[in-house]
């Protein structure tokens, strides 16, 4: 199929690239041009584990990106993979879904359709929206600027979109389900035919189901997820009460497959640019419906105060007012750069409210923090290292704040008789460490 995917970040790069690997013709819609030059030259705009290969097999060829919407005239089907922030009261802010519908829409006027014998053109909303936007909200603003009807000219779906930062490309050809919300036959038809190759995999299941429960089972997917770690972090908290190590109860706990030992990682909590945004829209579009989310209000204070609860197990042992602190990991999880609510951040936010000097680190997060957080790059009590050992040497105390594969293998001799709090539980022995605080919490 020929494809047009609106909006080239970490969502719309990556469907691109695994899509044109897919052999299907794709063009990118970006507004931000340095990203359209980075795509066209066969460069990733993103750190994800083998996207760059993808950009790199396929630019020039049946990859290619434009701040042109006039492009989507050749496409069969639009992907809209738009930012849906979070709104200073918390609630869903719809801005740049309706931009980029409203131009959408402009460009779709007047293309050939049904009635010259050609197919509708297919818009699929791939960003997370509440229940009743895609029908509600982009279906009515593409009407009113394509002078197209939905159902006639224009074909609507609802398809979400579960993959994970730093396994982006995996999780998006190797899903363990896709759904789809479809207002017609054509449009599920035509979303079968694109997948193809990836639902005739065994482990993927395909739901399809109306557009308002495909916009809910996102939303849904996610507070279960942030919920279950908030939960363990809860129990985690208990368990540290009790002396007891959070890992060896939560592994036991996770050996009964009602619950599983997946995302059952206790620590600094959840951050990231979705769990933090998703939950809040659900929690703001419950009340608007009237219901209220007391469990996932609760969910997101514990997730709240794990930073602050870090800090102070490191106060425990280091008084932190001139004390330097190494912080290692920034990114919001490993195999990303992406540092969109960090813990790690909230954790310096803490350490110098508490009057310490930071020296942080990580493999790939570094220029992010010092481009999108000017605050931290200009503050001279917060300097960035070039390797762990360098973020370590002369350090009071040391956090690791986000669990990157390479920190397990780190020789923590510069810490000798000093403090580390592992707010990650990464691989290293407790036993090689002088003193050694594991977090448990
Ligand atoms: N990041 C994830 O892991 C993930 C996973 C699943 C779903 N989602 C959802 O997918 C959507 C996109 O998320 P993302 O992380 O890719 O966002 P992002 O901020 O990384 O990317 C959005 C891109 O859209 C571009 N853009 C903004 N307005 C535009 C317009 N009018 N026309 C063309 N381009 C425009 C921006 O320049 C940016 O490059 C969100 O709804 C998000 O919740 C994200
Ligand atoms: O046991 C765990 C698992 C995760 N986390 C933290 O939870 C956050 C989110 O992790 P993860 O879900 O792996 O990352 P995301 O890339 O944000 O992916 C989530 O958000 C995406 C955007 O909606 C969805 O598509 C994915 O399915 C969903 O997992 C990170 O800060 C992790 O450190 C823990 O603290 N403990």
């Amino acid at each position: 199929m020929h494809v047009s995917i609106v909006g080239s970040g970490y969502v719309g790069t990556t469907v691109a690239a695994c899509l044109a690997d897919l052999g299907h013709e794709v063009v990118n819609i970006e507004i931000d041009e340095n990203i359209v030059e980075t795509i066209n030259a066969g460069e990733a705009p993103i750190h994800e584990s083998g996207l760059a290969e993808r950009i790199a097999d396929h630019a020039g060829t049946n990859l290619r990106a434009t701040t042109d919407y006039a492009e989507v005239r050749e496409t069969d089907a639009t992907f809209l993979c738009l930012p849906t922030p979070q709104a200073d009261d918390g609630s869903l802010d719809l801005a740049p879904m309706r931009a980029g519908a409203e131009s959408l829409g402009r460009a779709l006027a007047g293309k050939p359709t049904a009635e010259a014998d050609e197919d509708d053109h297919l818009v699929v909303v791939k960003s997370t929206v509440l229940p009743g936007t895609t029908e509600g909200v982009v279906g009515p603003v593409l009407e009113r600027e394509s002078g197209t009807e939905i159902g006639d000219g224009i074909d609507l779906a609802m398809n979400p979109e579960f993959l994970r930062m730093g396994t982006a490309v995996r999780d998006f050809l190797e899903p363990d389900k896709v759904v789809v919300g479809a207002t017609s036959d054509d449009a599920a038809a035509a979303l079968r035919e694109l997948y193809a190759p990836i639902l005739e995999r065994e482990d993927t299941d395909l739901v399809e189901t109306d557009v308002r429960e495909a916009e809910l089972i996102k939303y849904a997917n996610n507070a279960f997820l942030a919920s279950k770690v908030s939960l363990v972090n809860e129990l985690g908290n208990i368990a540290k009460e009790y002396g007891a190590d959070a890992y060896d109860v939560l592994a036991a706990v996770g050996l009964d497959d009602r619950i599983s030992e997946r995302f059952m990682r206790s620590g600094l909590g959840w951050g990231g640019s979705c769990f933090p945004k998703d939950v809040a829209a659900l929690r703001a579009g419950a009340r608007e419906q009237g219901y209220d989310p007391d469990l996932l209000d609760a969910v997101v204070s514990i997730n709240d105060e794990q930073p602050q609860r870090l800090v102070s197990l490191l106060e425990d042992h280091v008084s932190l007012a001139d004390a330097r602190v190494a912080v290692l990991g920034l990114s919001f999880k490993p195999g990303t750069d992406d540092i969109r609510k960090s813990r790690a951040l909230d954790v310096i936010e803490t350490l110098r409210n508490r009057g310490a000097t930071v020296v942080a680190y990580d493999p790939v997060a570094i220029e992010n923090v010092r481009t999108h957080h000017p605050e931290l790059d200009t503050d001279p009590a917060v300097e960035f290292a070039d390797s762990p050992q360098d973020a370590l040497a002369d350090a009071d105390g040391a956090v690791v704040a986000t669990d990157w594969p390479a920190f397990d293998d780190l020789e923590f001799d510069e810490m000798a008789r000093k403090i580390v709090v592992d707010g990650r539980r990464i691989e290293v022995d407790p036993d090689e460490l002088a003193v050694y605080e594991g977090l448990t919490w």
